[in-house]
């Protein structure tokens, strides 16, 4: 029988942004702090309404962590050795792009915004000091909001975690995120060829961040200005 030929379209272009959109449609609700009204305004009180507010965003992140694809069908194993290892960098990200809209706030919170004087005096001023350095090589590039979740997802994927134990499904994860990124660059930045290369390379700062932040809570921790919430301490101790 003739068969009915159906019109020869073109396959629809493989848009590696069906990773990103569903990136996109994935991010978590903005978290709010929640200070202790009862209690004075301290460099105490900002660090403890700051350590609940990470306690919260981790718990989220891990939620998170289960929509990128390719993430749960790893070996459960692998997906904490990756979370423990890449935590610091997601959430860096993460306040990262909360405060790409400001020129010396971070904003920890949409409700928590602090100052480098704010920080100075809660001991956070190496803290401000890292992040805002890679806030403001983030701005100058015009950080879109699908480059940020890309990173976010490759910041898990690629965050070199000594105990993983399926490595091919970890290249596979990190291979499946940059096919996307480039796809993404290709259809959205195509008068930059470099953009996508440009992206990664901003990826050495943001280890850098994540570990002076990470320097920045040891201290505080034996300062014990703030009793750490459990998780975050054994968060804390996977990147010892
Ligand atoms: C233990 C302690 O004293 C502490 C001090 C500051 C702090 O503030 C933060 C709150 C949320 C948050 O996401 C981040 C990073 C972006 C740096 C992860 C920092 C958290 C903990």
């Amino acid at each position: 029988a003739q068969y009915i030929k159906t019109p020869s379209s073109k396959p629809a272009k493989s848009t590696g942004n069906k990773v990103i959109s569903h990136l996109l449609l994935m991010e978590p609700t903005p978290v709010f702090a929640m200070p202790d009204p009862t209690a004075p305004e301290s460099d105490v009180k900002t660090l403890m309404t700051l350590c609940d507010l990470l306690n919260r965003e981790l718990l989220i992140m891990i939620g998170w962590a289960k929509h990128i694809p390719g993430f749960p069908s790893l070996p459960l194993v692998d997906q904490i050795a990756l979370l423990q290892s890449g935590w610091m960098e997601i959430l860096v990200l993460a306040v990262v792009s909360r405060s790409l809209a400001f020129a010396e706030e971070l904003v920890f919170a949409g409700n928590f915004l602090l100052d480098r004087g704010q920080c100075r005096s809660a001991g956070l001023l190496d803290l401000y000091s890292a992040l805002q350095q890679l806030i403001g090589k983030y701005q100058k590039m015009g950080l879109s909001p699908e480059e940020l979740v890309t990173l976010k997802a490759m910041a898990l994927a690629n965050s070199d975690s000594g105990h993983v134990e399926n490595v091919e499904a970890v290249q596979r994860l990190q291979d499946g995120l940059h096919e996307a990124l480039q796809e993404y660059e290709g259809s959205r930045h195509p008068q930059d060829p470099y953009r996508t290369g440009k992206l990664l390379m901003t990826l050495p700062l943001l280890r850098q961040t994540a570990s002076r932040a990470i320097h920045c809570f040891c201290r505080l921790h034996l300062e014990s200005r703030v009793p750490l919430h459990k998780l975050f301490l054994e968060m804390l101790e996977a990147k010892m």
